[in-house]
């Protein structure tokens, strides 16, 4: 098992990395919890839920389980008012415990469940995608969609403890397997140069979920976004290069309507088109634009966005989280492995959108 430790301002936590780890859950549940709040989808659920209730038997604790629908389009407020029911009907006081065991979607509206249920209750992230190990379960962004805008409603709400079981991968379809590796590839480019050329040179053990090669790229990319939201909790500066890509990304999905692309296939897209504008703004060389544009093929996510006007791009991601007084903020490679972030004038932003 390898572990990795975050320590934020809103609280310090393990993120156990291990194969097998469903069965240990109970090790990160605390004595004085009063009840056990699990919330998971009925994908998620059926695959492993009869395994973590087994898990949780041996803390003693009732269990109540929250069912939610499966996809991003539930992500959202009807949804999380389903949450908030189940757990008021069902008695939960401060002293319970949250379990959110599924994807990111599980992941980041638990969470916020968590962050608002009597103003707030502990919670574990048993992250069950690669997506999700690899970065939504880590830093403490929980949230919900609004039809304007991904992730604009929220907190930053940190877990009591990260739990991950890489068995778990193998029953990921191959589109949420390509989704995953988007963001693990997306740590290469933004901090670590090294951790990018070896993400190129195993790119089809990646997709083929060879164990090894998995463990270590969970690993690193955990061991990478702790260090980042150690450092900025609260995205007040360095936290928001975790955002390359996501300008476009979450324009693509918001546009296309929440569940269309999954949120990791928008992300790899928006890196290409993040490189391309960061040749134009910064310099960023010509062949190592190709290297992310092939890197974002090889691990199997879209390279062509959607046909759009340009008027529509610059609408939608007028609603970005980084945009400050009206101008669009973005994330740039200035090389590969280094990253900034800026405010970019319409006119460039357009150039670029028209070379794709
Ligand atoms: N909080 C953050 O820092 C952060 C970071 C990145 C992404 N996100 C959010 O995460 C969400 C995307 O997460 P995601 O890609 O995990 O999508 P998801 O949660 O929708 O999961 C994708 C699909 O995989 C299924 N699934 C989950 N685990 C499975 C398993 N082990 N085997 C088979 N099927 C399984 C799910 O039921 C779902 O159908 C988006 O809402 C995104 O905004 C948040
Ligand atoms: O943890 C972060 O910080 C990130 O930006 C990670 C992203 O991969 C993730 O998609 C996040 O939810 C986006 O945040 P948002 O603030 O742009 O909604
Ligand atoms: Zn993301």
């Amino acid at each position: 098992m390898s572990v990795v430790q975050v320590n934020t301002p809103g609280g310090n936590y393990p993120i156990h990395v291990a194969s097998g780890r469903l069965t240990q859950l109970a090790q990160s549940i605390p004595a004085d919890a009063t009840t056990i709040a699990l919330i998971s989808n009925p994908t998620v659920f059926a695959l492993y839920g009869e395994t973590v209730l087994n898990a949780l038997q041996s803390t003693e604790k009732k269990v109540v389980q929250v069912l939610i629908p499966d996809g991003e389009q539930y992500k959202n407020s009807q949804t999380l008012d389903q949450i908030f029911d189940a757990l008021l009907q069902n008695r939960l006081d401060r002293k319970a415990v949250i379990v959110a065991l599924g994807g990111g979607v599980v992941g980041d509206i638990s969470g916020f469940a968590a962050a608002c249920f009597m103003r707030g209750i502990r919670f574990v992230q048993v992250p069950t995608t690669l997506l999700s190990q690899v970065d939504s379960s880590v830093g403490g962004k929980t949230a919900i969609n609004h039809p304007l805008g991904k992730n604009m409603i929220g907190a930053f709400y940190q877990p009591i403890a990260v739990e991950i079981d890489i068995d778990v991968l193998g029953t990921l379809g191959q589109r949420e397997i390509a989704a995953g590796l988007a963001e693990v590839i997306k740590y290469g480019m933004i901090t670590d140069a090294d951790f990018l050329h070896w993400c190129v040179e195993n790119a089809a053990a990646l997709t083929a979920l060879q164990p090894d090669v998995v463990q270590y790229a969970v690993q690193r990319s955990c061991e990478l976004k702790a260090y980042v939201v150690s450092q900025d909790e609260r995205e007040s500066g360095l936290r928001a290069i975790l955002n390359f890509g996501h300008t476009f990304g979450h324009a693509i999905e918001a546009g296309l309507g929440y569940g269309e692309w999954l949120h990791g296939e928008a992300v790899g897209c928006g890196m290409i088109m993040a490189a391309a504008l960061s040749a134009e703004v910064c310099g960023l060389a010509p062949e190592h634009v190709q290297l992310v544009k092939d890197l974002v093929a090889a691990i199997g996510c879209p390279t062509q966005p959607p046909q759009w006007e340009a008027d529509k791009w610059i609408d939608l991601m007028g609603l970005d989280k980084k945009a400050e007084g009206g101008q669009l903020r973005f994330v740039l490679l200035p090389e590969l492995g280094k990253s900034v972030v800026q405010a970019v004038d319409v006119t460039t932003v357009k150039k670029v959108l028209a070379q794709f």
